[in-house]
């Protein structure tokens, strides 16, 4: 029972986000972004230069645990480690009030959920393939610089007139550092976790095959009463996209890094046949 007033305090009370209005060191909050499973996100704005950010701020109820602080300082270092147009710019890390917030440049535009779901944004086979070929270009630059980001997913793109951009890297990991932040290993998982959470490539690969998969359902229709189906069977696919999407899924043997897999869109794209 304590755990359900404990949830009930932590979500009513010790997590409440700040109000919009509110002044943290030298950032004006003007909107509360979101609260996602470890932080609180703000829209906010520098004091001094009016420069706007997102702030993100440790969950107050997490403080002191692995998902905590430490969380947000590798988050801190990823950042710090990147300097690409194409993703947050570290800005700040600092404590106020025994809080901890994390500083990074805000990125303009409208996620590609937004686009499919409030939009209703349509994607013909060679738009998506190009989309994900765009995506596994920033994927690649992360993995030369050994970042696994484990979270590309629709709501962490943002496409901006032209330009597109990858946002969230409150999961991405050094490669050879351990999956999870405490001692706890993958393995009490379910397997499909295990695979989007795993410090690998593949782990971004299988998380391009859902996101490829989301593009190419933009035009599904779904007719009255019909049963649901496979994938490959719902869709009508081209046979070098559904081979692409079989080894981002792992029905085939997956490709063994973001190269390869560059390849084979640019073959598709190129309308030569993809070998496989
Ligand atoms: N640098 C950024 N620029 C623009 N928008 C951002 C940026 N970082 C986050 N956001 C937006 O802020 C909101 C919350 O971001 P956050 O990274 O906390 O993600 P979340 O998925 O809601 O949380 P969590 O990953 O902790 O479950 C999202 O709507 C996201 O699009």
């Amino acid at each position: 029972m304590w755990q359900t007033v404990k949830r009930w305090i932590d979500d009513n009370w010790t997590n409440r986000p700040h109000k919009p209005g509110t002044v943290i060191a030298n950032y004006l909050i003007d909107e509360v972004l979101g609260s996602g499973s470890y932080g609180i996100a703000y829209l906010a704005r520098h004091t001094g230069t009016g420069q706007s950010v997102v702030m993100k701020q440790v969950k107050p109820s997490l403080r002191g645990s692995p998902k905590g602080e430490a969380m947000q300082a590798y988050e801190a270092r990823v950042l710090q480690s990147l300097s690409h147009p194409a993703f947050p710019r570290f800005l700040d890390h600092f404590t106020w009030q025994r809080q901890h917030y994390l500083i990074m440049s805000h990125m303009r535009g409208e996620t590609l959920e937004t686009l499919l779901f409030e939009r209703s944004a349509g994607f013909t086979e060679r738009e998506a393939v190009t989309m994900v070929k765009r995506i596994a270009m920033l994927v690649l630059h992360l993995h030369e610089r050994r970042i696994i980001h484990r979270d590309v997913r629709i709501p962490n793109v943002l496409l901006d007139g032209d330009r597109l951009q990858l946002i969230d890297f409150g999961l991405a990991r050094f490669l050879g550092d351990t999956p999870a932040y405490s001692a706890d290993s993958l393995d009490d998982y379910p397997a499909e976790k295990q695979l989007k959470r795993a410090v690998h490539p593949h782990s971004d690969l299988y998380a391009l095959g859902h996101f490829l998969l989301f593009l190419l359902y933009s035009t599904y229709e779904v007719k009255e009463g019909q049963e649901e189906k496979s994938w490959e069977e719902e869709l009508s696919l081209s046979p070098a996209v559904r081979a692409i999407l079989r080894r981002l899924l792992q029905h085939d043997p997956p490709y063994q890094n973001i190269e390869e897999l560059i390849d084979a869109l640019t073959l598709y794209l190129q309308g030569k046949t993809v070998s496989f």
